[in-house]
């Protein structure tokens, strides 16, 4: 009987279910779309921390830059990743910039599984679109931006305990190359 290639992956140890598993990574490498597969496919709960921040503070993120500013935003993040994290085991998808926040990173470190998706600048870009909403890409160039930013911030999310590339189509590829990292992780 051929295996149905949807089908929840059974050789992922209870041990690594029982934590969250945290998505990292740069804007447009998929923690949302993926992240909601990848919980599905593991019967897990699925949060977003952009959407559940955007929830706490009854505005876009978009809003809160422009009102408050980014240390504002960084200092909601990282109390709504903090909460989710003490919850049930999830999914969570992060906002691109929260594993750069120290006190936020050794959180997720400390309580999570993290997997950093990887993908190539020309990806992202192509991905995020030319007229994205999120605040920082919408004054300059995507691709100078991500560009930047990926040389910052990839040495970071290299600290995260998986790393697997999301730059391949379909998003199932990437959902699968994710419970293959997860059913051969063990932990240092
Ligand atoms: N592995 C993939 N294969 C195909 N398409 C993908 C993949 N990952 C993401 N995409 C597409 O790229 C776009 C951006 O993905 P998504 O919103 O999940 O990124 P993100 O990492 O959550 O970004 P942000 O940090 O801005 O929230 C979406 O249209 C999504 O469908
Ligand atoms: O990469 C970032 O710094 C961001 C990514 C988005 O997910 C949002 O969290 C916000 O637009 C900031
Ligand atoms: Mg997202």
């Amino acid at each position: 009987m051929s295996r149905n290639p949807k089908s929840p992956a059974p050789d992922i140890a209870p041990a690594i279910r029982a934590r969250p598993i945290v998505l990292v990574g740069l804007m447009g490498s998929g923690k949302s779309t993926i992240g909601r597969r990848l919980a599905q496919r593991l019967g897990m709960r699925f949060a977003d921390a952009d959407d559940e921040i955007e929830r706490a503070a009854g505005m876009t993120i978009a809003d809160i830059f422009a009102r408050f500013g980014e240390a504002h935003f960084r200092d909601g993040e990282r109390r709504v990743i903090a909460r989710l994290l003490t919850g049930r085991p999830l999914v969570l998808a992060t906002g691109g910039g929260a594993f750069m926040n120290d006190e936020t990173r050794a959180l997720i470190l400390d309580k999570s599984l993290c997997i950093w998706l990887d993908a190539d600048v020309a990806t992202l870009v192509e991905r995020v679109g030319r007229r994205s909403h999120r605040p920082l890409l919408k004054n300059r160039d995507p691709g100078e931006v991500l560009r930047e930013l990926a040389a910052i911030r990839n040495p970071v999310y290299a600290e995260a305990h998986i790393r697997v590339s999301s730059a391949s189509n379909p998003h199932e590829h990437t959902v699968r190359a994710i419970l293959e990292a997860l059913s051969q992780w063990k932990p240092q």
